[in-house]
């Protein structure tokens, strides 16, 4: 059986990665809007309600205004985008969540995509949760650097006209919109204080949360990590060896796997949990098209990169 898919946004950034990674998988076939028709609504309209799979890798307002132009109810939507990521209706498309989010997202037909600092801070984060070991009523922090493709063609134009640029750091308001999904995602009462900054790499991630205990709990918190992601096909985990610093090199490979690091001090009361992933794999595209070989009940990991 062949899935039509219609990617609106796909000029874009996160949208171009995804036709890459659906190049040459024959259960698929994409539907493209001609560049001058790629912002016809009529001509969107028609593709929207045509395909079985709609992804959206537009800006937050196109999304929703996309959504409100599906009137097919037998087409099934993954949004890239942040506007339905705590929506009622919708599903968290992050499946390592637990086996019942993989279910929930191989049966939904509103699929939200992950931001891509959440993807890091939730892998992080939930399960410690979950575990007891980090309390829902905890004040956290992420401080997080991301590749300039995180901020889309925008960012991207900006980083590549202005190579002075040797560290950004943003979201000062302290009301970055990733905010909601990770302390919904992770269970938390209170919204995490995030600290995200750009650097001038194209791609590529790393998300912080520094956490202090009473006692040794370095070891607890390893071997609740180590368990929740046992087997996972694109997460692993690892504890520090004797590396003294973390990179992210502008030769960084494109890829959708995503390491969970912790680092310990000697005495285990102080850890320092570190995603490395990339922004546009697990981050993004890769994350859009293993929802999608979920929700269409294909190998999860097929055609990512791996
Ligand atoms: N980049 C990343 O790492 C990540 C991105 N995302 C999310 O994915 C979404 C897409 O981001 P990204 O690909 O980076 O952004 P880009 O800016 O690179 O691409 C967005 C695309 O949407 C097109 N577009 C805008 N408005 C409309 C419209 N009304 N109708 C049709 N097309 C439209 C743009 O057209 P034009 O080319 O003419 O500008 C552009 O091609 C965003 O919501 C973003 O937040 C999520 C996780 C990570
Ligand atoms: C570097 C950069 O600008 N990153 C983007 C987030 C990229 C992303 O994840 O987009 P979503 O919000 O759709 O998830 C930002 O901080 O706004």
């Amino acid at each position: 059986m062949i899935r039509t898919v219609f990617i609106d946004g796909a000029a874009g950034t996160t949208g171009l990665e995804i036709a890459e990674r659906l190049a040459g998988r024959n259960e698929f076939s994409l539907v493209a809007l001609p560049d001058a028709e790629r912002k016809d609504a009529a001509r969107r309209a028609e593709a929207l309600n045509g395909a079985d799979f709609v992804i959206l890798c537009l800006p937050d307002a196109a999304a929703i205004e996309a959504v409100t132009m599906v009137t097919n109810p037998a087409v099934r939507i993954i949004d890239a985008s942040t506007a339905h990521r705590v929506a009622p209706g919708w599903t968290y498309g992050f499946p390592e969540l637990g086996a019942a989010q993989r279910d929930a997202i191989e049966r939904s037909k509103r699929v939200s995509n992950p931001g891509c600092y959440p993807t890091g801070f939730l892998a992080l984060v939930a399960p410690l949760v979950a575990a007891g070991i980090v309390a829902r009523d905890a004040r956290l922090s992420v401080n997080a650097v991301s590749g300039y493709s995180g901020g889309g063609k925008e960012l991207i134009a900006r980083f590549e006209a202005d190579e002075d640029i040797g560290f950004r750091s943003y979201g000062l308001n302290l009301a970055h919109k990733h905010v909601p999904e990770m302390t919904h995602g992770a269970g938390l009462v209170h919204p995490p204080l995030f600290a995200p900054a750009v650097v001038p790499v194209y791609r590529g991630m790393l998300v912080e949360v520094p956490l202090s205990f009473d006692a040794q709990t370095a070891d607890a918190a390893f071997d609740a990590l180590a368990a929740h992601f046992d087997g996972s096909p694109l997460v692993s985990v690892s504890r520090a060896g004797d590396e003294s610093e973390l990179l992210l090199r502008k030769s960084d490979e494109a890829t959708d796997r995503m390491e969970l690091m912790l680092y310990a001090s000697p005495d285990g009361t102080q850890i320092r949990l570190v995603a490395r992933l990339d922004n546009l794999g697990k981050g993004a595209s890769g994350a859009c098209v293993q929802n999608l070989n979920i929700m269409a009940g294909l190998p999860e990991t097929a055609g990512l990169r791996i």
